[in-house]
């Protein structure tokens, strides 16, 4: 396992009087990979806001928010090292840029390109491999918001690997999915382990934890109740007791489903 990328001690984001995420501390080393899983408003999105300085902990002299070794960032720099693929990001799909444009963009961070964004030869090869490492250059001219979802979304992800970040974080990337959709999008998924990206992904959905990711972390109103290994994680009674419902789980050729 490499180093340590990303160390978090004691975050605490408060809204409206409450600590939606509660004196969080956890560590990811580079290369690999963590699912976060939890009951809605567990505080998942937010952490994943977190690490990409979307939002920023309240200051406490014991908190640390250590990305790639620093605690101080350019958000542009950061980004850099990051593939982001969030539920904030989702609003892209409502645009009408097209396909190469928001694959583009994601040199800039922006959505979608400006008069004064300039795309450099080498740029413009990026843009075309990972278009077509997503199987998505054929989508190239069309406007997102006239695609499919699982379109949309290998857009969304040909943006998020354009500059070669060296962490994929991803935030409910398989919602409005179909059966097929998913399947491929695991296999997305496991491109990128073989490319040796650090992948982080919060889910609702246990089927899209590729064998790959072995680490879960489970939250619960703003606290990370549990982290470990996923086979000592994703269990029935563990499960039932954070839903606080019974839940049955399935695994079949290395994926869970879990159902109520
Ligand atoms: N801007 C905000 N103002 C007030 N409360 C907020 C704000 N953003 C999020 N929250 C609250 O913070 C809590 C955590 O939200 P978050 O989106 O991180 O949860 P989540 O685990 O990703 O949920 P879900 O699975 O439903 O997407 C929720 O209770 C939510 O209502």
């Amino acid at each position: 396992m490499g180093k340590q990328i990303i160390e978090l001690a004691h975050a605490t984001v408060r809204r409206l009087g409450t600590n939606i995420l509660d004196d969080i501390s956890f560590s990811v080393n580079e290369g690999e990979h963590v699912a976060i899983i939890g009951p809605n408003g567990a505080g998942k999105s937010t952490l994943v806001q977190v690490i990409s300085e979307e939002i920023h902990p309240l200051y406490n002299p014991l908190s640390k928010r250590l990305l790639f070794g620093k605690d101080h960032w350019e958000v542009l720099e950061l980004r850099k090292n990051l593939g982001i693929v969030s539920q904030s990001l989702q609003f892209l799909c409502n645009s009408s840029y097209s396909g190469w444009e928001i694959t583009a963009s994601g040199f800039f961070s922006s959505i979608g390109l400006d008069f004064h964004h300039r795309i450099t030869t080498e740029q413009a090869t990026k843009i075309e491999e990972s278009l077509r490492f997503f199987d998505a250059w054929k989508l190239r001219d069309k406007q997102i918001n006239r695609l499919s979802s699982g379109e949309a979304r290998r857009i969304l992800l040909s943006r998020a690997c354009v500059h070669d970040p060296k962490v994929m974080l991803l935030d409910e990337a398989v919602a409005n999915l179909d059966f097929p959709s998913r399947h491929q999008y695991r296999k997305e998924l496991q491109l990128l382990d073989k490319k040796g990206k650090t992948i982080i992904l919060a889910t609702h959905e246990l089927s899209e934890i590729i064998p790959e990711i072995e680490r879960v972390i489970v939250m619960k109103q703003g606290k990370i109740i549990q982290d470990g290994p996923k086979t000592e994680i994703i269990r029935e009674d563990i499960l039932s007791d954070i839903y606080g419902a019974k839940v049955f789980v399935d695994q079949r050729e290395g994926l869970f489903t879990a159902w109520c």
